[in-house]
């Protein structure tokens, strides 16, 4: 097992203009967060700007409190620290922020309206200082940093502010423009290889409030900055505008989607909303666009609106003292009055003991006669690996469910109608062999039959795969993961079993007879032979990501029999 580095913080000045980073690293990978899953760690960047007066930007998480505050006191003397501006208020950097005020009493808090309300919810205790700025007001710190403070109000955090100083024009973008990747480079010199972690940074984030994404991208079209400063992963210097260009196409792909899922939900510990993150990224992977509604701060107008133009919707709450909270009751007497019958519809939440909620929404549903689309969702506190992992392939299967009864298929494009037969005919020609694709991360195993598959290269031995989008299992399709590639034999069932459709989270291998690979994956070992693999690369193709992934051993498991292919009339499907 590869030694993984403790926590620390990296300390680097940006550009020359008193303007300092320090990168709160974490090497392995984080727990329970949907957009983590690729285990590359991450850092929490913190920024500090030294006019004649000073100010600090969004201080790291409780893991970081004590060589954080070692490595600032380096820095300067906290007493002078005039400043604490928060891109968002984040629960696990309360206390962070607890032991800074007790060293420096006399700072100001910076943040939103909604970011007030958080503070002093956190701290009933203390007296704070805290200015909210409004768009027209400055803050001049002195040799010429003039602070400019931009709203960024998204569903996920309502309280959003993004900062930026016209002296450096270094924009100081929190959750927009990251990466989950921790490593050395404080830049984006190796921009290149961030592309897919920015990708997926995004897909997990961002993609299901892509319309306040577009918002946010229009008010920073009226500055220029020079540098993107966000709250994880490497600052923007050489891409930035790639990565701006990047954000416009992808939010414009989300509002392209054909079908659209709003999803409402409301969350006062954050429980349910993270439940809601997960259901949304197995949406969004299926091609379907979600529409996320915080009703804790969403207008009547916005919940109409979004109900009316979504083809299925999905309502997420807590139970609170027995019930559902308010906002989430106006929010469903609002999908009552406005959402078609013919809406497909979901219900989810976190919940302690009784967990009235979900049961309540479900009832009203169904006796107001809408289809419900999964069986509802309910979570006790704090959602595990597992659960996250379930939400995601629920929210697959709604989309899928809504792709289906929508009739949605991807067009072939380039091709005359009246050659679309012929051609899809003959597309099928095209064949490859018959595997299962196994792979295992932390305990959460997975399986998926695969035939687009074959060589790719001898030296060093290679092989390609093709993984349609809606149904890529994440723990293989990504640069860097381990599977096993078990290659079926002709006659056997092993196929049969795999093309049966799997409930969210069941055991892909019950009934089969498996052994672990040295990767740590399954081997279904009644399969021809099988190979261990590394993804190396993948490629974008269309509704398909194209994986390349290097064989790091194999071993044939059968002397006799023959690999099975997969003949297909169609080329339009498998
Ligand atoms: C003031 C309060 C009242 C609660 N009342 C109930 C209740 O009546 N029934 C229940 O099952 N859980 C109850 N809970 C537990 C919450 O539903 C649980 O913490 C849930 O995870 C909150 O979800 P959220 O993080 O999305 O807000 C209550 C929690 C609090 C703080």
């Amino acid at each position: 097992m590869t030694e993984i580095k403790p926590r620390d913080v990296q300390i680097t000045a940006i550009s020359t203009t008193d303007t300092t980073v320090l990168r709160s690293r974490t090497w392995d990978r984080l727990k329970f967060e949907v957009e983590y899953s690729l285990q590359k760690g991450t850092t929490a960047n913190s920024y500090l700007i030294q006019g004649e007066k000073t100010a600090l930007i969004d201080p790291p998480g409780e893991s970081f409190t004590e060589i954080f505050l070692a490595k600032l006191q380096e820095l300067i003397d906290l007493q002078q620290l005039d400043y604490i501006i928060l891109g968002h208020v984040n629960p696990n950097r309360i206390f962070t922020l607890k032991a800074l005020l007790e060293l420096a009493p006399n700072v100001t808090l910076i943040c939103s309206k909604p970011g007030a309300v958080a503070l002093r919810t956190a701290f009933t205790e203390q007296e704070l200082k805290i200015w909210v700025p409004r768009a027209e007001d400055t803050l001049d710190l002195g040799k010429e940093h003039q602070l400019q403070f931009i709203a960024i109000p998204t569903p996920r955090w309502p309280d959003g502010l993004c900062t930026y100083d016209s002296k450096s024009r270094i924009l100081f973008t929190d959750k927009l423009f990251g990466s989950h990747v921790c490593g050395d480079e404080v830049f984006d010199e190796n921009w290149k290889q961030l592309d897919e972690d920015r990708r997926y940074y995004y897909d997990c984030l961002h993609a299901a409030q892509a319309r306040q994404i577009e918002l946010a991208l229009d008010k920073f079209a009226s500055i220029s900055p020079k540098f993107y400063a966000p709250g994880h992963g490497s600052i923007i210097r050489y891409s930035l505008s790639r990565l701006t260009h990047d954000y416009r196409n992808w939010s414009q792909e989300q509002k392209d989607q054909e079908l659209k899922v709003a999803l409402i939900y409301a969350s006062a510990y954050g429980n349910t909303a993270t439940l809601a993150q997960a259901l949304a990224k197995g949406i969004t992977k299926a091609g379907v666009a979600v529409e996320s509604i915080n009703c804790e701060f969403a207008d009547t107008a916005e919940i109409e609106a979004a109900v009316q133009k979504c083809d299925g919707f999905i309502i997420g709450s807590p139970t609170l003292g027995g019930h559902i909270p308010t906002q989430v009751q106006t929010a469903l007497g609002i999908v009552l009055s406005t959402a078609t019958k013919t809406k497909l519809a979901g219900v989810f939440g976190s919940y302690g003991w009784s967990g009235e909620a979900v049961d309540e929404i479900e009832t009203k549903l169904k006796d107001a006669g809408y289809r419900i689309g999964f069986e509802p969702i309910r979570v006790k506190f704090k959602p595990n690996d597992i659960t996250l992992q379930q939400c995601k392939e629920t929210g697959t299967d709604f989309a899928q469910e809504l792709k289906k009864s929508k009739k949605v298929r991807a067009p072939w494009q380039a091709v005359s109608t009246s050659q679309i037969d012929r051609t899809e005919q003959a597309v099928g020609r095209v064949v490859g062999s018959l595997c299962v694709l196994s792979a295992k991360r932390e305990n959460i195993s997975s399986a998926m039959l695969a035939s687009w598959v074959t060589q790719a290269s001898f030296n060093p031995p290679g092989v390609t795969v093709a993984i349609a989008k809606d149904r890529a299992v994440e723990s293989l399709s990504h640069t860097g993961d381990k599977f096993v590639l078990n290659i079926l034999q002709e006659g056997k069932t092993i196929r049969r079993h795999f093309l049966k459709p799997f409930a969210p989270g069941e055991d892909r291998f019950a009934g089969l007879n498996v052994a672990e690979s040295e990767n740590g994956s399954p081997i279904i070992t009644d399969s021809l032979a099988y190979l261990e693999c590394t993804v190396k690369s993948r490629m974008e193709c269309g509704d398909h990501w194209l994986v390349y992934a290097l064989v790091n051993n194999g071993k044939m498991l059968q002397s006799t029999g023959i690999t099975a292919v997969h003949h297909r009339k169609s080329g339009s499907h498998y």
